[in-house]
């Protein structure tokens, strides 16, 4: 195996081992850091990249499985084996079903070790290699978590769990950043198939051509570039997953071509006359509503149809906005790496109440984003720079100004007008107020004081 350069972080309270293992791998060529606990070794993540990690399971404070699970949310790439020590298999077959590579009972020789640290780096090369794949993603990180208590996403999960192990094509419709690839991979990963691969493809991303040969693959020469022959991704697929993102983008010419696979598992590579089968259940997802797509003809009529067999629609987060807190949760836990960090009610209620139209990837961004502003403190609502405050959506009526220059008035006029509008909806009302505002009660008393908008509002 060649060390040249594998970055590996060790973990483990003994200091001593720590120091031997540095040194061993050190002068193998491989760059090793070590941390005695794990709180060190998130710091350690936190500042450069690594290729293996190898835990000890008992750690003081935070223990190997909570590093473990923490590591593989945030950093899916690394490969962790897990240093485990008597009576503590079944730790060990925990760790495993959590993403970790391989165990190793202690005390072990250090050459067993240097066996699963190879195996370990072969596994990751051929992960890398697979990942290489020109405009195709492939995932095969079993590491997704899907929140969601609303009914309507618990019922979505029953039929997903329901649907995963039949090898019939679906149909995941639903608004842009509501999760669609998400349960896309909970339909492979919930599925006999999933030791098998699993490979995503952005159906619009690509012209015709260039999309049917990473589609089906192609030969020698097909076409200028074409300098050897290549698998298609229905290969790379086969007795696994392939999914085909934005479906409703594909060209119709390799729709027909896309309906013909979809019936008899069969294809051939572009400029190969060969016929070839493989076994691939394939899931698709399109944020357009595709039955109106097929009116405009801009859809196969057939090919939905194949499709609509199975339909799973993945509601936008507006209609599940008690999922919010949850997802709020989730996400803090997720960005602010275990620095428990949180959010003043003011701007839960501000979230609760926003209409989220990139759904849950902008709630992600927004909580990702009002980490960063509230450096350290709770965060605010202004933090979250929900776009105009939570009332905007009805008060785009300001906005309809006509477009004459001398209509427009200075912005702390239009912040003066609308808080007093917002106020006069609301009765007086400061806190009902304040969170329409999707700003603080303390900022808004403040913004009155600014503005003398109490004198104005008790004017006759
Ligand atoms: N229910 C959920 N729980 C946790 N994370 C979620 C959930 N839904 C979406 N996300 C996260 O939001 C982001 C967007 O999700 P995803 O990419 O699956 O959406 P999409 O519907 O496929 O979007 P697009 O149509 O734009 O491709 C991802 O980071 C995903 O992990």
């Amino acid at each position: 195996m060649d060390w040249k350069n594998v970055r590996i972080l060790i973990v483990d309270d003994e200091t001593d081992l720590i120091n031997l293992l540095v040194q061993r791998f050190t002068r193998k060529g491989a760059k090793v850091a070590g941390a005695s606990s794990s709180e060190e070794a998130i710091a350690e993540l936190a500042k450069s990249s690594f290729d293996i990690g190898i835990f000890d399971i008992n750690l003081p404070g935070m223990n190997g499985i909570e590093l473990l699970r923490s590591t593989k949310t945030q950093y899916p790439d690394v490969e962790i084996i897990m240093l485990t020590g008597h009576g503590t298999v079944d730790t060990a077959i925990e760790a495993m079903k959590l993403g970790a590579c391989d165990y190793l009972k202690k005390p072990y020789a250090l050459s067993e070790l240097e066996i699963i640290i190879a195996k370990a780096l072969e596994k990751k090369t051929l992960k890398e290699a697979n990942t290489g794949l020109k405009q195709a993603l492939l995932s095969n990180s079993n590491q997704f978590t899907i929140i969601g208590q609303s009914q309507i996403m618990k019922d979505l999960m029953e039929l997903t769990r329901r649907v995963a192990d039949s090898d019939i094509p679906v149909l995941i419709e639903g608004e842009s950043g509501t999760g669609k690839e998400l349960i896309a991979k909970a339909l492979h990963f919930w599925s006999s198939r999933k030791e098998q691969p699993f490979i995503a493809i952005n159906s619009g991303a690509l012209p015709e051509t260039l999309l049917e040969s990473e589609l089906f693959g192609h030969a020698k020469g097909a076409f200028t570039g074409a300098v050897s022959d290549k698998k298609g991704l229905v290969e790379v697929a086969d007795h696994g997953t392939l999914f085909l993102d934005e479906i409703g983008e594909m060209p119709l010419a390799l729709q027909v071509k896309l309906l013909r696979f979809l019936e008899s598992q069969e294809f051939r590579r572009v400029g190969d006359s060969s016929l070839r089968k493989v076994n691939v259940r394939v899931v698709a997802a399109t944020n357009r509503i595709l039955e109106e797509e097929v009116a405009k003809g801009n859809f196969r009529e057939d090919l939905y149809y194949r499709l609509n067999v199975m339909k799973l629609p993945v509601p936008p987060l507006r209609e599940r906005l008690d999922d919010v807190p949850m997802l709020v949760e989730f996400f803090l836990d997720k960005f602010g790496r275990n620095k428990n960090i949180t959010v003043t009610r003011e701007a839960m209620e501000a979230l609760c109440s926003y209409h989220f139209p990139g759904n849950v990837r902008e709630l992600a961004h927004m909580i990702e984003r009002g980490i960063l502003l509230a450096n350290g403190r709770e965060i605010e609502p202004r933090d979250l720079l929900i776009p105009g405050g939570a009332a905007t959506r009805r008060g785009e009526d300001l906005m309809q100004a006509q477009a004459e220059p001398e209509n427009f008035i200075s912005l702390s006029e239009l912040e003066q007008k609308y808080i007093l509008r917002v106020l006069k909806a609301c009765k007086g009302n400061k806190t009902q107020a304040a969170k329409l505002l999707g700003i603080s009660v303390r900022n808004l008393y403040r913004k009155l004081e600014e503005y003398r908008i109490t004198e104005l509002q008790n004017r006759p």
